[in-house]
């Protein structure tokens, strides 16, 4: 190969499987050309950890099916070799070089600015701290707005610092119609970037204190490493012969500028990526980043390669896509956006049944609902699922292999699990009866169960830790939401106003500390008035106080994971938790929070100590317990972006008409292309600006860039599919609808009552109705006598293991005749079975 190689392919089309084999190749050619080369030559960046690791897989396979000694040498040194996401990667160059400019070696990448408990935690001692700047904004928003717009700011990677004020006028154009409001947004506007400013310098400091840098602070301390350093950079840019990046849809200037850096002259830099699958906009991405390598390869004399052999689906499957996305992707819009070329199946050795593969689901209103029941109907039956085999010249084919439909083929697939979208689904399956676990968004220490009690933890080492308190209120150990925070923060301002609770706990004399806004939280804790809180909420909030008092005197006599046990117990955890968890993966995580901090009881630490290991410093990559691996035969429910570079049998994308009530946002953030243009905020909501002003010309660009993620998102979705593909649907478009429901509308009609497939879509997709699937008032529904086993993971029951601790097992399911696991509101066995087996 020479110069450089753009690889721009469809979903499926093998490129991770091509850099894999790409990398040993270029092992192959130089063993064969009888140069040396090691494995600190090729630089190999991938998007996911969990991507590096599945590469370094088939690369070691690859490598154990050589049989010259030279591979075996390679075998050997593969633990070194450069292959990881661009932060591992950029964090790496930093330890092993940093020295150079003064940067810790002992520095630790977190993957995002701060984990996200730490970012929230910082974003409210701000706001608190500054109460004065934080009114006018408060104004014109919510407290829960002004956190999540600080939280954007940084995810928008720090680029808001170098915004300019937006004043009452921009660009020649009004921000808003009404004088009085341009006032006080402009007002409102001015604050937010001072506030965000101190925030995020405490942000900074904060993760400064815990040896911690962020994603965007590692990428930009290489960058700057390099170019303050030419000598480094010259022995770097010729350490690397290759430098491999995969996903390059979803990078950005930043990290397009490292790899120039660190290219030399003998350096071939390869791309790979597939403009249709960016999806990472809200994280910074920016797609036209992509569009620019392309062109700079074809200038030079590097290579475009365009791959159009689908290897992943079966060949109804993308009939059905090409014919949707061709439709969809027309190489205009805005970012100049991705055309659709149609991919090539592989040939089918054999016949498939099971024709169409390319279903919607209709019910009239309950998407889940339509899941559930096709997945029920599904399972069971005899299905013609594909593999693909050699032909034994070279290529490749597909082949039947006919068996039984199991849960675990199914993958669901959402465009966001907020606000409790996941659950419902889950709620939905299992109400029939169906096995389903959701794949989980947040680390572990970000998990509101554990964060709830390490908090206590925070609380007990110092009870004037508003901090700690408030997120200890807000955990699922008390629950209480923001505004009932609120009504505590007023109870404790008048207390230090009153001059009482100067004692502190343990008896000691405290005063607030100057410049606070009041007295701790904990004094307000006892003075509590009615209508307050609900009396749930003012019952957890007393059984908190009992549970501090408890160890005010004794907390330096036990070990943490005692105060944890005991504090656990006190507050009925376990048993709260497991209300509103019917597969008790919280109560899973709560004992992963014990047996962490059992692991700590030995090391001597004191308190504080241990408060700092487990308050997930650095440990962010920390997984939540798992209660269900791949193997267990259970449908999962993931979002849109976890089964990106991932594929299942059958594939449900549901939520079509996914609806975001957060839409439109009352914060507007803008990021400008290469920082040229600062981001702007807008803290007025976005139908306050009447037509014709810059804000709504703002707000109509974002929309577009966001319809066009939307394309994309769903794109990937259906991509996912190997052997079927299913698409919920239901009744009328519903207000405030995202796009996915439109982009579908090509494909079935008169969808309120009863949908029809549209004459382009006759013959490759069909509609199931619910209707049709439920069962009927005597005999099993068809199918159902397929599955052995009960279907309902709810069942599964805690096990016991040789130390004496309750695990949950993954496999182990109850037979509701012998046993009843404990769970609160259950219904009855005789009902639930009834459903089950109907
Ligand atoms: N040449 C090949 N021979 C056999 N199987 C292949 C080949 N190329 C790809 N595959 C298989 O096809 C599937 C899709 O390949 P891969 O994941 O590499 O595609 P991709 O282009 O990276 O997809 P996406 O963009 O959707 O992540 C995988 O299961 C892979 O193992």
């Amino acid at each position: 190969m020479k110069g450089d190689l753009f690889i721009s392919a469809s979903a499926g089309t093998g490129k991770t499987y091509t850099i894999s084999k790409r990398y040993l190749e270029i092992f192959e050619e130089a063993f064969q050309a009888g140069e040396e080369i090691s494995v600190g030559e090729v630089a190999a960046i991938t998007f996911t950890r969990k991507a590096a690791g599945e590469m370094k897989r088939r690369i070691v396979e690859g490598i154990r099916e050589k049989t010259d000694p030279r591979w075996t040498g390679l075998l050997y040194s593969i633990p070194f070799a450069w292959i990881g996401t661009i932060d591992s990667f950029a964090g790496r160059i930093l330890a092993e070089n940093g020295a150079l400019a003064g940067i810790d070696p002992g520095l630790r990448v977190e993957a995002a600015a701060g984990s996200s408990a730490l970012v929230r935690r910082v974003a409210l001692r701000t706001v608190w701290e500054n109460e004065a700047l934080a009114e006018p904004i408060l104004r014109v928003a919510g407290l829960d707005d002004l956190l999540g717009a600080l939280a954007v700011g940084v995810d928008g990677r720090g680029k808001v610092i170098a915004a300019r004020p937006a004043g009452a006028v921009e660009g020649g154009l009004p921000l808003v119609e009404d004088p009085a409001s341009a006032a006080s947004l402009a007002e409102a506007n001015r604050a937010f970037l001072e506030l965000f400013r101190r925030f995020d310098g405490a942000r900074r400091r904060e993760m400064d204190r815990l040896g911690q840098t962020d994603f965007l602070g590692v990428l930009l301390a290489l960058r700057d490493l390099l170019l303050d350093s030419p000598a480094l950079r010259a022995r770097l840019s010729g350490q690397f012969r290759y430098i491999i990046v995969d996903e390059f849809q979803d990078t950005d200037h930043l990290q397009k500028e490292i790899v120039d850096l660190l290219r030399g002259r003998k350096t071939r830099v390869v791309y790979v990526g597939d403009a249709k699958q960016s999806i990472y906009r809200f994280r910074g991405a920016e797609v036209e980043v992509f569009a620019e390598a392309r062109r700079e390869v074809e200038a030079g004399s590097g290579t475009v390669l365009e791959l159009s052999t689908n290897y992943r689906s079966h060949p109804g499957v993308l009939d059905f896509a090409n014919r949707l996305f061709a439709g969809i992707f027309d190489g205009a819009g805005i970012s100049g956006g991705p055309e659709y070329s149609p991919v090539i199946p592989l040939p089918v050795a054999g016949k498939t049944g099971d024709l169409p593969r390319a279903r919607i689901l209709f019910h009239p209103e309950d998407e889940g609902k339509a899941a559930a029941l096709f997945i029920r109907r599904m399972v069971g039956r005899e299905f013609d699922f594909l593999d693909r085999k050699e032909d034994g010249s070279g290529g490749v084919n597909l082949v039947p292999e006919r068996r039984k439909v199991r849960y675990r083929d199914f993958a669901l697939l959402l465009r966001k699990l907020r606000g409790g979208t996941g659950d419902r689904y889950a709620k939905a399956l299992r109400e029939m009866g169906i096995p389903c676990y959701v794949v989980g968004e947040a680390g572990f220490f970000d998990l509101p169960e554990v964060r709830g009690l390490v908090s206590i933890l925070k609380v007990l080492a110092d009870p004037a830790d508003d901090l700690a308190m408030t997120a200890a209120l807000l955990s699922p150990a008390v629950g209480l939401d923001l505004q009932d925070l609120a009504r505590l923060k007023a109870r404790a301002k008048a207390k230090a106003i009153a001059g009482e609770g100067e004692t502190d706990p343990e008896g000691r004399p405290r005063s607030p500390p100057t410049g606070s806004p009041g007295a701790p939280l904990f004094d307000a804790l006892g003075g509590i008035e009615e209508g307050d809180l609900s009396p749930e909420r003012a019952r957890r909030v007393g059984r908190l106080r009992e549970v501090l008092e408890n160890f005010a005197d004794r907390k330096e006599l036990l070990t943490p994971s005692a105060i944890l046990e005991e504090a656990a117990e006190l507050l009925d955890y376990e048993a709260h938790l497991a209300l509103a968890d019917p597969l008790r993966r919280r109560t899973a995580n709560l004992r992963k929070l014990m047996d962490s901090s059992k692991a700590l009881d030995g090391a001597g630490l004191s308190l504080r100590e241990v408060i700092e290991r487990l308050d997930g410093s650095g440990l962010e990559d920390v997984e939540p317990a798992s209660v269900e691996g791949e193997e267990t035969d259970a449908v999962k429910v993931m979002t849109v972006h976890k089964a990106k570079g991932l594929e299942f049998p059958i594939v449900i994308v549901a939520e079509t008409s996914w609806s975001d009530p957060a839409t439109p946002p009352p914060f507007l953030l803008r990021r400008g292309g290469d920082g040229g243009s600062g981001p702007i905020f807008s803290l007025l909501p976005e139908e306050k600006a009447g037509e014709g002003t810059f804000l709504s010309e703002m707000a109509e660009e974002e929309r577009r860039r966001e319809a066009e993620e939307e394309e994309r998102s769903l794109y990937v979705a259906a991509t996912r599919a190997r052997d079927l593909l299913a698409i919920t649907l239901s009744g009328p478009k519903r207000r405030g609808a995202r796009p996915w429901r439109d982009l579908l509308a090509s494909i079935v009609s008169g969808e309120d009552g009863n949908p029809e497939v549209t004459p382009a879509f006759l013959g490759v997709l069909e509609v199931v109705r619910a209707a049709d699937l439920e069962p009927g008032e005597d005999g099993p529904a068809p199918g159902g006598e397929g599955s052995a086993i009960l279907p309902d993971l709810t069942l599964i029951d805690p096990m016991e293991v040789e130390d004496g601790s309750l695990r949950i097992s993954p496999t182990r399911l109850v037979d509701p005749e012998e046993h009843q696991p404990f769970r609160p509101g259950r219904p009855p066995l005789a009902s639930l079975r009834r459903q089950s087996w109907r």
